[in-house]
């Protein structure tokens, strides 16, 4: 298979972890901010290092990128950027998610925070072959009175760029009982839902997701493995899963690559698809993630028609978009 080629969906990439780092560079420098001493430095600083030890620690790698993320423009291009980077590995069709509270410290309102995301998607739609939705993120170990403001912020943009709301983070067991509250606004606001959940070994989050908050799809599920109730609801209600396998790794959500469950899951009738999580973070891109699951786990390009199939269908996108992914199928 021409990985490179073949086109794809990416339905889990945060904004903050997929920034160039020569525009990390650039911003800063503009911006006065301190950067590490040289060109590796910055790289290091941004990605995951080999010996990463969780969650947390992966985190970590997020904050040059929001020190530079203040400003309309930078906002604006970033969005671009990413949006450009893909197009050109092929992915047809990318939501994006980040987390608008993080980019007010230098006095932006969340509807400009928005809005700049939202255009730098709108000009990259217009360059490329390429289509996408914002998704609306907070943060779990955020206070919670920002929360619906987030949500009020992004309504006007719903049908328009935005369509999604997430809840991200560090992951502790039992986090879904303070969030019914704010699921349910988002709903009624005319929000979809999907959480990260059962990254951090609990897949006890991923069912409590599931009934709790109403996710229709959660980020990463990888610990439904052993988790027979979890496993259960997403396997009978067909709530997709945005595996991110790389990041998985790195997380120390699992051990190695070979162990990640994905192709168990697929075979087994569970909806799974294939994403990026952190391009720069995570060090990778949907071209190395695709070409790493169907290698490792010897899938074929049917086995990959499928999950891209799972990525339409799962995609928080119009019926017209849809339609329009679907007839990329042949060229698998
Ligand atoms: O894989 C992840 N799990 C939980 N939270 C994450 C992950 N990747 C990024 N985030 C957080 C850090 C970012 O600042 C935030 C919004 O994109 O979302
Ligand atoms: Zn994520």
């Amino acid at each position: 298979m021409d990985f490179l080629a073949l086109p794809k969906i990416d339905l889990h990439c945060h904004l903050d972890g997929s920034v160039r780092p020569d525009t990390i560079i650039d911003l800063a420098k503009q911006y006065n901010i301190e950067l590490p001493e040289d060109r590796d430095a910055v790289v290091q600083s941004l990605t995951v290092p080999e010996d990463c030890k969780n969650l947390d620690e992966y985190l970590a790698c997020f904050s040059l990128p929001l020190q530079v993320m203040q400003t309309e423009e930078a906002i604006e291009r970033i969005s671009f950027e990413l949006y450009e980077d893909a197009a050109l590995e092929n992915v047809k069709y990318l939501e994006v998610r980040f987390a608008p509270i993080l980019h007010v410290n230098k006095g932006l309102s969340l509807d400009t925070i928005i809005a700049s995301a939202v255009k730098g998607m709108k000009r990259a739609e217009e360059k490329y072959d390429i289509k996408g939705n914002y998704i609306m993120s907070v943060l779990r170990m955020f206070p919670k009175d920002s929360i619906k403001d987030v949500i009020d912020a992004g309504k006007p943009y719903l049908g328009k760029g935005v369509v999604a709301f997430d809840i991200a983070g560090g992951e502790k067991p039992g986090f879904c009982a303070e969030f019914p509250e704010y699921t349910q606004y988002a709903i009624e606001q005319g929000y979809r839902v999907t959480v990260h959940a059962g990254e951090q070994w609990h897949g006890q989050n991923v069912y409590d997701a599931v009934t709790m908050l109403d996710a229709e799809r959660i980020g990463h599920g990888v610990h439904i493995q052993g988790n027979e109730d979890a496993y259960n609801i997403v396997k009978e209600k067909q709530v997709a899963l945005e595996t991110c396998p790389t990041s998985n790794v790195q997380t120390k959500c699992i051990h190695q690559f070979s162990d990640h469950p994905i192709a168990e899951f697929k075979k087994d009738g569970i909806v799974v698809t294939i994403n990026t999580d952190n391009r720069t973070v995570s060090n990778t891109t949907m071209t190395n993630e695709v070409k790493r699951v169907c290698e490792t786990f010897g899938l074929t390009k049917e086995d990959y028609a499928e999950i891209y199939k799972y990525s339409v269908e799962s995609a928080f996108a119009s019926d017209e978009v849809k339609q329009h992914l679907m007839g990329f199928v042949e060229q698998i």
